[in-house]
């Protein structure tokens, strides 16, 4: 069995590449980092090194990797005769991979089996994305070609900082993690991913997961780098940015058991858990890698918006939330492409079409008003 796997970062080597290959995938990483595609090359194994209690190293082998802008003929090749496709490139990148999954589709046999395709990135519905880019990649083949395929979402969960220089290609990871794939469009032909949990309607499992775990990591990101603090685990032992993302958190449970009536007990216990991996001292992580790409992350759909919109519609708490996202609006780093462009729109627009087009949010949406205003008070300190 073979699986070729798109992005060979943190995530894609500490858990996807991990997880293929106990599955028994001989794993074909495909990235655009000559550096990092060399490297991996280079090894007969790595290590991922799971930091924290329970922890332990576990060794990858079997995987080679092929640079998808220097081989695109390559890669097609390894497409047409894998068995599983996975991307952790991030929600802006998929665009520009499903050419290469359109052209594997082309030369694949017609006796192959369906190839299964899963992106593995933080955003609802990442693998409907991505079809919807194959299907705009495939043009008038579209039909043909995608009927070689089944796609599939899923919700990925674990935490994999930045890796220190002279890792190589090892990577530390935290112990824990949770793979949940929607199980409907393998027809019963499931793919082999050990410790993956395959259920029938996703959307309780990416909402809870995105509106906690990114929630609550994102908060903690823009509460700390407010506070000029440098690691996760520092912010959130500051016991006024622990009660902030606390108070965020309720605020998207209680959309969760409104939503899809999930028990408020297990949420607690749910979020409990994951303000502890966040703290995990051993894990060394920083609040720009957690904040990076604030735009994304007060986009319409994503971690703060997407439950603040959802309380603000049930008339529940959004104040928490909202505060998170004037955090955001802080959020400056220099190295942070969305950071710098975040920084220089608020210089530049007026609050109101800042907010609807950052958002997403109609101006009669019941949530404009609050993110508008916060957005007036960035505007504010910035002319101080
Ligand atoms: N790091 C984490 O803890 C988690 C990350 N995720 C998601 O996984 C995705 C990746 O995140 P990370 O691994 O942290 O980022 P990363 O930056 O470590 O890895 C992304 C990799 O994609 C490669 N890449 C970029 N464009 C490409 C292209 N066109 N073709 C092939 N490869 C390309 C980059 O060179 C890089 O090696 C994101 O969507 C993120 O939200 C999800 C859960 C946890
Ligand atoms: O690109 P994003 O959305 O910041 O994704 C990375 C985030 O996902 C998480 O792994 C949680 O699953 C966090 O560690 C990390 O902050």
């Amino acid at each position: 069995m073979k699986a070729v796997h798109f992005g060979a970062g943190n995530i894609g080597r500490g858990f996807v590449g991990l997880l293929l290959h106990e599955g028994g995938y001989e794993v074909v990483f495909s990235d655009v980092a000559d550096a990092l595609v060399d490297a991996i090359n280079a090894a007969s194994e790595y290590t991922v090194r799971e930091a924290g209690p329970g922890g332990v190293n576990r060794v990858v082998t079997g995987f080679r990797a092929v640079n998808s802008r220097l081989a695109p003929d390559g890669l097609a090749e390894e497409i047409a005769t894998a068995d599983v496709v996975t991307t952790a490139v991030g929600p802006t990148v998929l665009r520009f991979v499903a050419p290469a999954i359109v052209e594997g589709l082309r030369r694949r046999s017609p006796d192959a089996a369906p190839l299964q395709v899963m992106a593995c990135e933080n955003a609802i519905g990442a693998t409907d994305q991505l079809r919807d880019e194959v299907v705009t990649a495939a043009g008038a083949d579209a039909d043909a070609l995608t009927a070689g395929a089944v796609f599939a979402n899923t919700a990925v969960d674990r935490i994999v900082p930045a890796q220190p220089a002279g890792a190589g290609v090892d990577v530390t990871v935290e112990p824990y993690f949770e793979w949940a794939i929607e199980s409907g469009p393998f027809d019963g032909a499931l793919p082999s991913i050990p410790g993956a949990h395959f259920v029938d309607d996703l959307a309780p499992y990416i909402e809870r997961k995105l509106f906690t775990v990114n929630t609550g990591h994102a908060a903690t990101a823009y509460f700390g780098a407010r506070a000029g603090i440098e690691r996760i685990s520092d912010a959130l032992a500051d016991p006024k940015i622990a009660a902030q993302v606390s108070a965020a958190l309720e605020e998207t449970s209680a959309v969760l058991v409104e939503e899809h009536g999930l028990d408020p007990a297990e949420l607690a216990e749910y979020r409990a858990k994951i303000l502890d991996r966040f703290r995990n001292p051993e894990l060394v992580d920083t609040v720009q890698r957690v904040g990076r790409q604030p735009l994304r992350k007060i986009s319409r759909n994503e971690r703060f918006i997407g439950p603040a919109a959802m309380a603000a519609e049930r008339g529940l708490s959004s104040s928490a939330l909202t505060a998170a996202v004037a955090a955001a609006l802080e959020f400056d780093d220099p190295a942070d492409e969305q950071s710098v462009e975040l920084q220089e729109r608020l210089r530049n627009e007026d609050a109101e079409s800042f907010t609807a087009s950052a958002t997403g949010l109609d101006p009669e949406h019941p949530l404009f008003a609050a993110i508008r205003d916060a957005v007036i008070a960035r505007q504010e300190a910035i002319m101080v």
